[in-house]
């Protein structure tokens, strides 16, 4: 078999495009033992993952962890999956064809949009073909995660450079690595509460939970602990809060070491045991809602927070398909597309770009 990918038919005269790959975490194919284990074998084989040496973890994650987890994890997958599929693909999937038709309002040189996950389907290696095959020769990589960690944003472009490692005629690439304090995502989190609260009314406390990692990532330089209290800052400014009105917590912990804190489930059995009336729980962090958010937010967590005597339990969707948000993706990838795409292009000008091109290949032009 041969080590590099083969490439798409060009021929002098094709018109070039601008690829954006939007780029997500991924999820099972279906909500199965038999559909978790491999996208699991996949998700925690990654070292941005897990970094314990690599034979004490093969036989950890192959002995004890898949035979087990499987199992448990497609019964939490079971109780969110909809008729579309998984929540994150549906709305990743939209998210997709919302971008390009909002993006085609602003520019006019040709561009195309496709998504890649970098666990199970739609693979980044597939999503590089598809824009390869459309002739793009310049792709920004727009990962859906807007504070920068390196076992989310890094392990997604890991994904990315793996395939460019097969490939002959490389695009030029662009990577956007953070948007976590950018005004459009602030005001599109801000939005989405301020509905929430137009039409249930305000809680005692709005609680921000954010994907944990392990403490030792923060502690050897990855940012990502910052960038969650900068957002949770810059949120509860839009939304005009006190200290006392919002709080941070880190959800979804994995394996024994200690994580980011204050860990989410604590909290809520404190708030709970403290009798607050209500709290609204928003995960900003995350980009679709998923199993992260519909089961442990949504109704894992109303659970430890009523059955520990506290009140009324929101959660808050996250940003999804919202207009506000389709928004802030437009904007901040028409920011990293500067000098890339032009607004003035029309077919006339492709036309005379098609026809230099081919001049330049019979060496006819210099220019
Ligand atoms: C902000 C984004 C995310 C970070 C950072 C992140 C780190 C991280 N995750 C695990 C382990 C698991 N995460 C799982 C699911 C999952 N994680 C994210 C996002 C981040 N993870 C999302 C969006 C999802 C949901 C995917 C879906 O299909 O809906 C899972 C799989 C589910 C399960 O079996 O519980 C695991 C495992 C670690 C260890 C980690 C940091 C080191
Ligand atoms: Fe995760
Ligand atoms: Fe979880």
């Amino acid at each position: 078999m041969a080590y590099y990918n083969s490439e798409p038919k060009y021929e002098h005269g094709d018109q070039l495009k601008v690829g954006i790959l939007l780029a997500n975490l991924g999820t099972p194919d279906a909500p199965t033992a038999q559909a978790l284990r491999p996208y699991l074998r996949q998700f925690l084989s990654d070292r941005r993952i897990v970094e314990i040496p690599r034979l004490v973890w093969w036989f950890i994650l192959n002995c004890i962890i898949l035979a087990i987890r499987p199992k448990k994890s497609a019964e939490k997958y079971a109780s969110v999956w909809t008729s579309e599929g998984s929540p994150l693909l549906v709305h990743a999937k939209k998210q997709t064809l919302l971008l390009r038709g909002f993006l085609a309002q602003k520019i006019q040189s040709p561009f195309t949009v496709e998504l890649g996950m970098s666990y199970g389907n739609p693979s980044m290696e597939s999503a590089i073909q598809k824009l390869k095959a459309q002739h793009c020769d310049r792709i920004l990589v727009f990962p859906l995660y807007p504070q920068y960690a390196a076992s989310s944003t890094a392990s997604a472009l890991d994904a990315v450079w793996r395939v460019l490692l097969k490939t002959r005629n490389m695009p030029a690439i662009r990577t956007i690595k953070h948007y976590h304090d950018h005004p459009a995502y602030i005001e599109a989190l801000a939005q989405s509460v301020r509905e929430h609260w137009r039409i249930n009314g305000k809680p005692n406390k709005l609680v921000m939970s954010f994907h944990g990692v392990p403490k030792f990532h923060l502690l050897k330089g990855d940012m990502y602990h910052c960038e969650c209290h900068k957002t949770a800052r810059l949120l509860a400014n839009a939304l005009s809060l006190n200290q006392d009105e919002y709080t941070i917590a880190f959800q979804s912990r994995f394996g024994k070491q200690e994580w980011l804190k204050p860990y989410l489930a604590n909290l809520l059995e404190s708030l709970g045991k403290a009798k607050v009336s209500r709290i609204d729980v928003i995960c900003p962090g995350f980009s679709s809602d998923c199993l992260e958010t519909l089961e442990e937010i949504a109704m894992e967590g109303k659970h430890i927070f009523q059955s520990n005597g506290g009140g009324e339990y929101h959660y808050i969707p996250a940003l999804n398909e919202n207009e506000a948000w389709i928004h802030a993706m437009t904007t901040i990838a028409l920011e990293n597309l500067h000098g890339w795409v032009s607004a003035d292009w029309d077919a006339d000008t492709a036309k005379k770009e098609a026809e230099m091109t081919k001049l330049r290949a019979q060496g006819l032009a210099n220019n």
